[in-house]
């Protein structure tokens, strides 16, 4: 890397509005864009299908602040959308708009974020100049259960989000099938902060991740790795009493059956109190992706490099692509391990700790070495 001759402006904090259909996203942004907290945000709306109505329904704060592109982002229009980021940017840096602070992404009810987080993140100019902040899913109280058991869109929305928003909870029927959506969200992402639809706007739409004024970063609010922890071991005991307990335990067979449809998507986290080095990292990633790309939802970490310590580097990827989008200028906590989320789809946490052991050379009976799995990655397949 060479040094640059001038600071880089601050990159633009960019937040990706999801959930599935008429679950309640055009509603929830119409209260955010009047908000404080999202002035001079510029909202990209991504409509499905030949007839696009939902323009129409966003009140705009300020004309021109809104643009539209048909199709499907996360499939057709993927470079649209590349070449709309780019565009803001142009018009930003020459002062023909307003020097916007927020971007905000509208996907369709069916959209996959990942392909969209992809865009940016592995982007070498936009994932310089924007900074993902994070995914914000919105669920429906009324319909979310029923919706998660049927369309699997809708469970990587909600496992991949930052943030859950729960919509219509007015209407929901009773407290006890709130409570229980909420627990089952709780289990496809240990990460996520729940939010109600009414929550004050700065907390559905910050992560804390990034700051346009360059403030340190909550990064432990971003990466959760407590309450992943929390959920493992949860699920570990959970595993422990179904073997133990009979068929016909009725409790526990209702416990199950809820979940029956999330029961392959899981987080976990890998921790290392040891610095890392930098090149054993990307192989480490590298190996990963080219062998579970699709498998792995979610990584995100916060990893401190043996070159220098003193400045942690955070990791975000979604499936195929891994990006290192920022070293922040110091540890946001006196915890200095790295620490590895991993939200992943099928996936067992033991294929990626047996790799993450022998990369970082911890040792282990019955396990190959780094350069073992570098000759034949296929090992790792279960
Ligand atoms: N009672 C109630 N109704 C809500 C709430 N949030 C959204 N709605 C209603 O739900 C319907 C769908 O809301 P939208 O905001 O259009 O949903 P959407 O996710 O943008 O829909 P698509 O763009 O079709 O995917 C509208 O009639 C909203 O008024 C809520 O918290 N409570």
């Amino acid at each position: 890397m060479t040094s640059a001759p001038m600071i880089p402006p601050a990159p633009i904090p960019l937040t990706i509005l999801t959930g599935f259909l008429g679950a309640g996203k055009t509603t929830l942004l119409n209260r955010m864009l009047k908000s404080p907290a999202t002035q001079d945000t510029v909202v990209i709306m991504n409509e499905f299908g030949e007839v696009g109505l939902d323009h129409l329904l966003v009140e705009t704060v300020d004309e021109g602040m809104v643009l539209l592109s048909a199709g499907c982002l996360c499939c057709t229009v993927r470079g649209d959308l590349i070449a709309t980021l780019e565009d803001l940017l142009r018009k930003r840096d020459n002062n023909r708009i307003l020097p916007f602070k927020r971007v905000i992404i509208e996907t369709t009810g069916l959209a996959d974020p990942a392909p969209i987080l992809h865009a940016v993140l592995y982007h070498p100019y936009l994932s310089m100049r924007y900074a993902v902040e994070g995914v914000v899913t919105v669920i429906d109280a009324v319909n979310g259960s029923r919706t998660l058991d049927a369309h699997r869109e809708a469970v990587k929305q909600a496992a991949v989000a930052e943030r859950i928003v729960i919509t219509k909870a007015d209407l929901a029927q009773d407290q006890t099938s709130l409570s229980e959506l909420q627990d089952r969200l709780r289990q496809l992402n240990p990460g996520a902060t729940i939010l109600k639809a009414d929550a004050p706007v700065e907390e559905i739409v910050a992560g804390g991740l990034f700051d346009l004024d360059g403030k340190i970063a909550d990064v432990a609010e971003w990466l959760k790795t407590e309450a992943v922890e929390e959920a493992e071991r949860e699920s570990h005991a959970h595993q422990h009493a179904h073997h133990h307990h009979g068929p016909h335990d009725h409790d526990h067979h209702h416990h199950h059956d809820l979940n029956r449809h999330d029961e392959r998507i899981r987080a976990f986290c890998l921790t290392s109190d040891q610095p890392i080095r930098q090149g054993t990292l990307d192989m480490f990633l590298d190996l990963l992706r080219s062998s579970q790309g699709a498998k792995l939802l979610r990584v995100k970490g916060l990893v401190a490099f043996a070159e220098d310590p003193e400045h942690p580097v955070v990791i975000h990827g979604v499936q195929h692509v891994i990006h290192v989008p920022a070293v922040l200028p110091r540890w946001p906590s006196e915890d200095r391990r790295s620490r590895i989320v991993f939200i992943v789809d099928d996936l067992e946490r033991e294929t990626v700790e047996k790799l993450w052991n022998a990369f970082l050379g911890n040792p282990a009976i019955d396990q190959p070495d780094a350069a073992a799995l570098s000759d034949n990655p296929l090992s790792l397949r279960r």
